[in-house]
């Protein structure tokens, strides 16, 4: 079986992902791996409500989504950074394939906390049949972090959180975190490697904030048998470079 990979471009570097980077991509695919882009869009969102004089509102890292929320978050992350990301695929001769986690089914999620966070969700299981389709037909599928849960409720979800169970399911051997810094600082000092100790220790003092936990939380959910390791990158620089730091499981903690 070819070698998979997740990749996950947050929402943050979506404006300024380098031609290297998009290179990068190319340079993967043709060499055989099957690639897997989950993407974000934070910022756009935040624009788009204020435009609409809508409050952006978090809660921990998660975006208070009421139902005219949700409405402007589809629009934007399904309609606007999907599209554009997979026609920019394509425009490089990349065949892309635009999936959202309700309109197939396939991410599964359970409401967080509906009194706090309205229709955030989370997680549930990711039924990778679809993905595994246009895997087998060499196309990228392009995945907007939205789910479903049980009783048909269209959610809101990390894409962190997303991305990290797509790799899971999908067994991936790689997962790439690219975001708009070169890794994970602590006291401005980047740090070549993190183990699951260093970061609940790093979270705990607060050197780990806002939208970085959900990507070390999430990328120590990822790691299995199959993927001992997860880099978080920046987008500014091409993905084939050995960089950023390295999330792994190390010693486990009691
Ligand atoms: N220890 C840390 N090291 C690096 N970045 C951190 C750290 N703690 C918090 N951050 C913040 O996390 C941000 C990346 O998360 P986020 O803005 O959600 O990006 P994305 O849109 O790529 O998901 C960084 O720009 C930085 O402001
Ligand atoms: C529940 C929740 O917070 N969902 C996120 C989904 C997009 C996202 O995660 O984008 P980034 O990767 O750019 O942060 C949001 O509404 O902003």
């Amino acid at each position: 079986m070819s070698k998979r990979t997740v990749i996950k471009i947050g929402g943050s570097m979506l404006a300024e992902l380098s031609e290297e980077f998009y290179k990068g991509l190319i340079e993967r695919q043709r060499s055989g791996e099957e690639l897997i882009i989950v993407h974000g869009g934070g910022p756009a969102i935040n624009e788009q409500l204020e435009r609409a004089n809508i409050e952006v509102e978090f809660d921990n890292g998660l975006r208070k989504t009421t139902a005219q929320v949700l409405t402007i978050v589809k629009d934007v992350l399904f309609h606007q950074v999907n599209q554009s990301i997979v026609s920019q695929l394509q425009a490089l001769g990349m065949n892309a394939i635009s999936l959202n986690g309700y309109d197939h089914r396939f991410v599964h999620a359970t409401l967080l906390d509906e009194q706090r966070l309205g229709l955030v969700g989370d997680v549930k299981a990711v039924h990778t049949d679809v993905l595994e389709t246009a895997l087998r037909e060499q196309m990228v599928p392009v995945v907007s972090p939205l789910g479903l849960t049980e009783c048909g409720k269209q959610v809101n979800i990390n894409a962190d959180t997303v991305a990290s169970a797509v790799a899971k399911a999908l067994t991936a051997e790689e997962f790439i975190v690219v975001t708009d810094v070169d890794g994970v600082y602590i006291q401005a000092e980047k740090q070549a490697k993190l183990n699951e100790k260093d970061i609940k220790k790093f979270i705990e003092q607060g050197d780990i904030t806002g939208g970085m936990i959900p990507k070390v939380t999430g990328a120590l959910n990822s790691l299995s048998d199959h993927l001992q390791r997860v880099r978080i990158v920046s987008g500014k620089q091409r993905l084939t470079v050995e960089s950023g730091t390295v999330i792994e499981k190390g010693t486990l903690v009691p």
